[in-house]
Order: C-alpha cells, then sequence, then structure tokens
C-alpha cells in the first residue's frame, strides 16, 4: 500500500455504488488528528444511514474525505482497508499544516459535491443525522447548521459543565455577527456555491470554521436551515480543544466583527466596555465608596 503525503491516499466505491466516483452529489468532510479507533465506525455507519434512508439514490455517488495531520497512528491503513471494502471514502495527510478549520477548507475545496457536510471524527455528531443535514441544503437554503440548543434534542449529560459554560460564553459574543442558534457548531453543510463566495476571504485558524462562513459566505438569515442533533460524548481519544484554541476564537472574533461592522467595530467595543464600566461603578464601586 503506499502513503501518499499531503495528498489522497487513494479512492474507491461505497458498496452499493453502481455509478462512477469521478462526480459526487455529495461530500463528507472530516477533520481528524489521531482518530484512528473511530475512523471504521463513523465510515461504516455513514454508508449505512446513505443506504438505509428513504432518499438513499440521492446519496449515491457519496465521498467521504478524512483530512488528517500527519497523525501516524494507522488512519491511512484504516482507510485504505474500508477501501478495499468498496466505501468511497479517502484520506487527504497533510504534512505541512495544522489545525481543524483549516482542515475543514482543504476537505471543502477537494470535494467533489455540491452539498458539502463537516462533521467530527470522534462520534459525538451522530452519522446517523447526516443524510437529513445533506438534504437541507437546497437552492434556497446555502448552509445547513447542526444545532444543539433546538426543541427535543439535549447535550449529553456528562459533557463538562466546564465546556458548558464556555461554549454559551462564546455562542454569546458571537450574537451580534449571526442570528443563527449554534454558529459553534462542528456539524454543518454548505453549498459549493456558497462556499466559493467566502472562500477568498476565509480565516482558516481555530476550531470555529462554521462561524466564519456564515459571515463571509453572505448567506442570508432565511437561507440558514437548521436542524436540531444531539450532542453525545467522544467514543475514543482525546478532545484537542485546548486554552490556544479559546484565545484564538477571541482573535477570530475581533476579526469578523471588523470585516462586519468595519469602524463601526471599534464604537460598539466602546460602548460594550462603556456599560461594563457604568455596571462595575453601579454595583461595585459605588456602594463601597457610599454605602
Ligand atoms: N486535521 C485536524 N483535525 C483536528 C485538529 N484538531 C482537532 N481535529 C479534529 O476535529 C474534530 C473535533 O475535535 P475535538 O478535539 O473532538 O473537538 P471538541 O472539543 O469536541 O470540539 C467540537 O465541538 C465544539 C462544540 O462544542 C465545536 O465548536 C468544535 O468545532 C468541535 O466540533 C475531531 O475529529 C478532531 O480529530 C487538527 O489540528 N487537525
Ligand atoms: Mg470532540
Amino acid at each position: 500500500m503506499s502513503i501518499a503525503l499531503d495528498m489522497d491516499a487513494a479512492k474507491s466505491r461505497k458498496p452499493t455504488s453502481s455509478s462512477s466516483s469521478s462526480t459526487a452529489s455529495c461530500s463528507v468532510i472530516v477533520p481528524a488528528f489521531r482518530e484512528n479507533l473511530n475512523i471504521r465506525p463513523l465510515v461504516t455507519r455513514l454508508f449505512q444511514a446513505f443506504a438505509s434512508h428513504p432518499q438513499a439514490s440521492e446519496f449515491r455517488d457519496a465521498e467521504v474525505i478524512i483530512v488528517d495531520d500527519n497523525s501516524r497512528d494507522g488512519s491511512v491503513e484504516t482507510v485504505s482497508t474500508l477501501q478495499s471494502e468498496g466505501y468511497n471514502v479517502r484520506i487527504v495527510v497533510r504534512t505541512s499544516e495544522r489545525g481543524l478549520s483549516s482542515a475543514v477548507v482543504r476537505g471543502f475545496r477537494e470535494a467533489k459535491g455540491e452539498r458539502m457536510i463537516c462533521m467530527d471524527a470522534d462520534l459525538q455528531h451522530p452519522p446517523e443525522a447526516v443524510p437529513d443535514l445533506l438534504l437541507a441544503i437546497t437552492d434556497r437554503k446555502q448552509f445547513v447548521l447542526g444545532t444543539r440548543y433546538g426543541a427535543g434534542v439535549s447535550m449529553d449529560k456528562d459533557w463538562p459543565l466546564h465546556r458548558q459554560i464556555i461554549s454559551s460564553g462564546a455562542r454569546m459574543l458571537a450574537r451580534p455577527l449571526t442570528t443563527a442558534s449554534d454558529p459553534m457548531s462542528g456539524f454543518f453543510g454548505i453549498s459549493k456555491r456558497a462556499f466559493a463566495n467566502a472562500d477568498q476571504n476565509i480565516n482558516a485558524q481555530g476550531f470555529k470554521i462554521a462561524l466564519d462562513l456564515l459571515v463571509k459566505s453572505g448567506v442570508s438569515a432565511d437561507a440558514i436551515a437548521e436542524v436540531p442533533f444531539s450532542f453525545g460524548l467522544r467514543q475514543e481519544g482525546e478532545s484537542k480543544l485546548d486554552g490556544k484554541v479559546m484565545l484564538k476564537y477571541l482573535e477570530q472574533l475581533a476579526e469578523l466583527y471588523r470585516y462586519r461592522f468595519g469602524l463601526l467595530a471599534i464604537v460598539l467595543v466602546l460602548l460594550l466596555l462603556l456599560v461594563l464600566a457604568l455596571y462595575v461603578w453601579a454595583h461595585v464601586v459605588s456602594p463601597v465608596l457610599f454605602g
């Protein structure tokens, strides 16, 4: 078996496909770093979900692209075995770049599908929800967001409290940029066309690529579909989110505020600071000084 670095390791078809793999109606992009143990269950569950969907023919040519940052943990070999079993999955191994968002962008650029989904490798995003997410991308809805805050869905009760708090804070800070309920979600989809609109301006730092694309693709609020899903627990391995990722998010926010509001961003920040100062004065300083 040959391992191609920074290029497709190989290609093949999913077992039930009878059509050419040179075109794909749908692409599923999976950023992955040290996810070998999750790759087989992810890929087999995805193709099972396509095959058993009432509109299975829509997914005849579906492809899965794993964008791996040189994990060297057996992921390439696992993909190769899956290919030999007939699954239309390939792996891009990047050797000179690192990072979740840039991996996703690379996958979107490689994708053949008109409709594209991004999902994590660790099975926190249910593969069974992918067909409906893909179908939610239409001419009118160019963006689909898997949301953890919709009716009837829940965060896994074991998701750590500190992650829930960080996530809510991050969501609040993004409010001025988008009306979407869960712009922090790593489970989302975009049409090739909307992605092309954003491509020149993407900031592929950090983890929050959906937010960047929401702002830069210029999709209007009514062109965003939302599909609730239950956010599960990572199956194998460890989360890669750390303090550095959170800092990158603040940098990204500053850039997006500038992008969206220009000079007004500075006024907005000053206003926020003023409100904060007034609050501190009224609730902390004034009671101490004047009783
Ligand atoms: N190629 C590549 N993939 C990466 C990298 N860092 C993380 N990934 C992959 O990106 C996916 C998500 O990484 P996790 O480390 O599992 O992130 P998380 O803490 O669970 O965060 C997820 O949920 C957040 C919402 O709470 C999302 O905001 C975030 O984007 C992500 O989906 C996994 O498939 C992981 O292997 C990287 O540097 N390179
Ligand atoms: Mg995870």
